[in-house]
């Protein structure tokens, strides 16, 4: 362990590892505690609170030597700025838009996110939308366009071509492949349905900037019946130019994120055919694996062995993609994100949902499971 990890603040106790947390981080103390930390410090002290509440003046009262969040957290210089105490920050989340990792890198803090934790989820959370929507699909294939091939992407075409979909991939950052196989123009011209699977970039951090990648320009190549499903980050559709594109297409509509969540207009809301509260990937599975990669990595940091895994913290799973497949009327049982839709659409106050209820819904959302998916 380094030792400039530990006790490096007078006020500190010795031998204690002292963590601030995102309370909507799953089975926290089954992870983060003195049992699984032995050898870093004698007592590991978990304080949660609410991501948004996680503020510079919170880490100046506490010096932690840890801090992990989930993606309501924005983790930068402001935050930081007047903190010595905190040595690694991990993010229980596969976007890190929310992370300046530049600034970390530049204090020395180590920092660690949980790369494709969630990505059935959110393939399953798509296949979930368009079989819902459009159900001629179990019988008559779709094409199916895929922004971005990273790991949700990719996954989403595994089950696609378990299926026996066509998939139209662009992803410009990685060889073209059998399903990265397209430009951005022929998915935009040529898909069914086209799934949004990249991370949030500008222009100063990326040549192949995403933020309102689909903007009216890009909607207006796009068939007036595709499917537009965005289960990435908001930003990524210029929402104005969304909602004139709907009013003059019809075009069906899925969002899980929003440019200005948690606040949403009802005039965004109404337009869509399903929306929901950023949950795509709010799986017990795609939570504990989020934990145990962030677990994972401050156990590396510390130089201490990995005696926590989440297989033990998983009841059996009855949902099995195969018998799905197999009979698709289970889609509901398996996950009725009509649902999901229904709770969001219930809590719009004065035309619009509050933040607060926003962020309510997906502090208490019952997980789902995740599909077993042996075959993959
Ligand atoms: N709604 C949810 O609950 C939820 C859950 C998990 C992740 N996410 C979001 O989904 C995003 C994708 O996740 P992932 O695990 O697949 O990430 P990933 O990093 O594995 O893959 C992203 C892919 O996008 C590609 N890309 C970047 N810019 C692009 C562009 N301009 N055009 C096309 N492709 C581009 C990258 O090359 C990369 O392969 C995350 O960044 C996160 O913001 C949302
Ligand atoms: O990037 C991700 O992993 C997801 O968007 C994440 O699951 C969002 O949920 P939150 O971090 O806000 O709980």
């Amino acid at each position: 362990m380094p030792d400039t990890f530990l006790n490096h603040t007078p006020t500190k106790k010795a031998h204690t590892l002292t963590i601030v947390a995102d309370s909507n981080i799953a089975s926290l103390s089954d992870f983060f505690n003195a049992h699984n930390l032995a050898g870093a410090a004698e007592t590991v002290e978990i304080i949660t609170c609410a991501g948004r509440e996680i503020t510079a003046d919170f880490l100046a009262n506490i010096q932690p030597d840890v801090l992990l969040v989930r993606s309501v957290t924005p983790v930068n210089e402001t935050l930081l700025a007047d903190n010595n105490s905190v040595r690694f920050v991990g993010s229980a989340t596969i976007g890190t838009d929310h992370i300046d990792q530049a600034y970390l890198k530049a204090r020395g803090i180590a920092f660690a996110n949980a790369a494709g934790c969630s990505k059935h989820s959110v393939a399953q959370y798509v296949l979930t939308a368009a079989f819902t929507l459009r159900p001629e699909y179990w019988h008559d294939a779709p094409t199916l366009g895929i922004i971005g091939l990273g790991n949700i992407g990719s996954t989403l075409a595994l089950y696609a071509k378990d299926l026996g979909w066509q998939v139209l991939g662009y992803d410009p950052l990685l060889p073209v492949s059998d399903v990265n196989n397209s430009t951005l123009d022929e998915v935009l011209q040529s898909s069914s349905i086209i799934s949004l699977h990249v991370p949030l970039t500008s222009a100063q951090q990326s040549d192949y900037p995403t933020e309102h990648l689909i903007d009216a320009e890009a909607l207006a190549k796009m068939h007036k019946d595709t499917l537009l499903i965005n289960s990435a980050r908001g930003a990524v559709i210029a929402e104005a130019d969304l909602l004139a594109d709907i009013a003059k297409t019809e075009r069906q509509v899925v969002l899980d994120v929003f440019e200005h969540e948690p606040t949403i207009a009802a005039q965004t809301s109404d337009a869509l055919s399903i929306a929901t509260m950023h949950i795509a990937g709010y799986t017990l599975e795609g939570k504990l694996r989020g934990t145990q990669m962030i677990y994972d990595a401050l156990c590396q940091t510390l130089g201490l062995p990995i005696v926590q895994r989440i297989e033990p913290l998983l009841p059996a799973n009855p949902y099995h993609w195969a018998a799905l497949k197999d009979a698709p009327q289970l889609l509901p049982e398996f996950y009725d994100i009509m649902q999901d839709d229904a709770a969001l659409r219930a809590v719009v106050t004065e035309g619009q949902v509050q933040g607060k209820d926003f962020d309510g819904l997906r502090r208490n959302y019952p997980l789902r499971r995740e599909w077993a998916f042996a075959a993959f």
